[in-house]
């Protein structure tokens, strides 16, 4: 089975730190430590509220970091901006809401068609790689091509948030969509809400190519730090792609 990826979210390190305000957690530390378990990429969110990651974090970060720097930013000019700047590797588009406590899901590209295509022509032209994050959901998939993303990464919280066969159904979208997002020769990826016992069958989907975790993995290093969850995930999704 082909290999899959893990890109770390270190958002909720930086909550931790904006709390009080103090130094620390440095994210720096973080960074070199989930690089050093063997991530992929660290991915941050922007958010317009700045209410975890600040814009000289992912300055700083994009300085230090030696794997893939996935910056997750809302479809605003403000943020192309500060990604033209900053040229992360990897730039997700995610939908956001001040008043929301975390994503609720994914980005409309149908209905926002215009704005998500003028964001991802400005960022392609910035040599940034761009991906869209969206629900795993047939008819946001087709427009994709239309838009000129190469990359997906399928929205995972309803799935995370569901149970019994709900939870089923919802595992069956995203074998759906993302089959049918590989077919149309789209990377995907997948995200959000996925913790230490909800990923096994996320990870198990063969054509999903990277995995984008971070509340879960915090929450598990405030008991064996952060290099040592970042080591049982990947552990956890390589077990899953070698049949484990
Ligand atoms: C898009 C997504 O699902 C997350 O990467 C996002 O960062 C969640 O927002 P918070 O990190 O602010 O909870
Ligand atoms: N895009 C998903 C992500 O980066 C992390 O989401 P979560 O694991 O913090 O819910």
């Amino acid at each position: 089975m082909n290999k899959i990826e893990l890109g770390v979210n270190i958002d909720h390190i930086a909550t931790l730190r904006q709390a009080r305000g103090t130094a620390y957690p440095d994210l720096l530390d973080a960074v070199r430590l989930v690089e050093d378990a063997g991530a992929h990429a660290i991915t941050i969110h922007l958010r317009e509220d700045r209410r975890h990651i600040q814009d000289a974090d992912v300055y700083a970060i994009r300085q230090m970091c030696t794997r893939r720097l996935n910056l997750e930013l809302a479809a605003t000019d403000e943020m192309v901006g500060i990604a033209c700047d900053v040229l992360p590797n990897d730039a997700c588009v995610v939908p956001e809401k001040r008043e929301e406590l975390t994503t609720e899901g994914g980005l409309d590209i149908i209905g926002q068609f215009e704005r998500v295509r003028s964001v991802t022509q400005r960022l392609n032209a910035a040599n940034i790689r761009v991906s869209l994050f969206i629900e795993p959901d047939i008819e946001q998939i087709r427009r994709v091509p239309d838009i000129g993303a190469p990359v997906i990464e399928l929205h995972t919280g309803t799935y995370a948030n569901a149970t019994g066969e709900s939870k089923q159904h919802e595992l069956r979208r995203i074998q759906e969509a993302t089959e049918f997002a590989h077919n149309l020769g789209i990377q995907v990826n997948a995200g959000h809400g996925l913790d230490y016992d909800n990923t096994q069958a996320i990870a198990a989907i063969p054509q999903i190519h990277e995995l984008n975790i971070g509340h879960s993995m915090v929450a598990r290093a405030v008991f064996v730090g952060i290099r040592q969850a970042t080591v049982e995930m990947l552990e956890l999704m390589q077990a899953v792609r070698a049949g484990a």
